[in-house]
């Protein structure tokens, strides 16, 4: 008997859009379907698929969620995603619906062709892709922030044909989507919110359509079943990059660099995220995420940083055996001075 193509969600956003924090919510509210998690990110702690392991959702436990660490998914198609859902089609037990969450890096045009391959054309289908935003990130202008800076390179080069990374990548994720999730609604007006709706509507020519969300809550019903097939569509939603090297040049993320800082255990947390948030400032880093030791806590902090916004919450038990320490994933620009924000960081504790 022919088996029905199974559809896969691909959820991508930049840094910090509140993808994993959808995808939980998504869980939780499944509606009795089985959903397999695939999960990529930038930066090798984990935090991500810890935070949904932590979910305690019953359509999806820890052995379907699976974590791609080797670098964004969309440079490691051949390598570790396409043999990753050979291994999750050949299950006996396979899943209603698979859900995948790109790094807040990752183009998602790679990912979505690779669902021509003809080993998995002929078992999945792309049901929609959803791109998620950071609305009060885009009310703040930081994905159009440097437009003065790349001007003027581009005047001294003629030959630079790079719009600002985030820019860039911002686009991309857009035009890849088949449905936009304007999120962190929370953090804004009426008026902010319509001003994100037309900054996010001017930077694809594609019109999909727009929904806002707060804190990722949008119905399961509303997120899967939209049913597109985006494989089959995708010579409409070329990235920067495809259509400046029509020859197949190699994408990389020479212009993202990611390290982890390992501290010692914090004794005042409040006093090391207000310092933190200056170092962030400063040094203009793009995301933080990772673990603290608080002294005395049987629980572990979690820390999440998107520009200088920070949240921090008590998330689960140190598990047994498990080393108590402090971990922190720092993502910025390639021209971030790695030193000094080392330095700055572990200052800050
Ligand atoms: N105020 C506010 N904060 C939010 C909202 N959604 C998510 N956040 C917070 O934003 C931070 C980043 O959320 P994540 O869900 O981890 O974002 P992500 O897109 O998965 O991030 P990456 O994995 O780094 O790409 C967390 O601290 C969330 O609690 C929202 O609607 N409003």
């Amino acid at each position: 008997m022919l088996q029905q193509k199974i559809p896969a969600t691909v959820i991508t956003g930049f840094l910090g859009a509140g993808k994993t924090t959808m995808i939980r919510n998504l869980l939780q509210n499944a509606g009795g379907k089985r959903i397999a998690l695939i999960i990529n990110e930038f930066g090798d702690l984990g935090v991500d698929g810890d935070v949904l392991k932590g979910c305690g959702a019953e359509a999806c436990t820890e052995d379907d969620i699976i974590e791609l660490t080797n670098g964004c998914i969309c440079c490691t198609v051949a390598d570790d995603f396409i043999p990753t859902m050979s291994k999750l089609l050949e299950r006996e037990n396979r899943p209603d619906h698979i859900v995948i969450e790109t790094s807040g890096l990752a183009l998602p045009q790679p990912l979505v062709a690779a669902f021509n391959w003809p080993e998995i054309k002929t078992q999945v289908t792309v049901d929609g892709v959803i791109t998620v935003v950071d609305s009060a990130a885009v009310a703040a202008g930081r994905f159009a922030d440097d437009h003065d800076r790349v001007d003027a390179l581009r005047v001294e080069d003629d030959n630079l044909d790079h719009e600002s990374p985030l820019e860039e990548l911002f686009e991309d994720q857009l035009t890849a989507a088949d449905l936009i999730v304007l999120n962190k609604t929370d953090l804004l007006d009426a008026a902010g919110i319509q001003t994100v709706r037309d900054e996010v509507a001017s930077r694809t020519a594609r019109k999909p359509s727009m929904i806002e969300a707060k804190n990722g809550e949008v119905a399961a019903a509303v997120l899967l079943g939209l049913g597109v097939g985006t494989e089959d569509d995708i010579a409409n939603r070329k990235s920067h990059h495809e259509l400046e090297h029509e020859n197949g040049e190699e994408h990389d993320h020479d212009e993202f660099d990611s390290f982890v800082v390992e501290l010692p255990a914090l004794s005042d947390p409040s006093a090391f995220i207000e310092r933190l948030k200056g170092v962030i400032a400063e040094h203009d880093v793009l995301r933080i995420k990772g673990f603290a030791d608080v002294p005395g806590k049987p629980l572990r902090l979690l820390i999440q940083a998107v520009g200088s916004r920070i949240d921090n919450y008590f998330e689960r038990a140190w598990a047994p055996g498990e080393v108590r320490g402090t971990r922190l994933v720092v993502i910025g620009l390639h021209d971030m001075d790695e030193q000094a924000v080392r330095a700055a960081i572990a200052a800050a504790v």
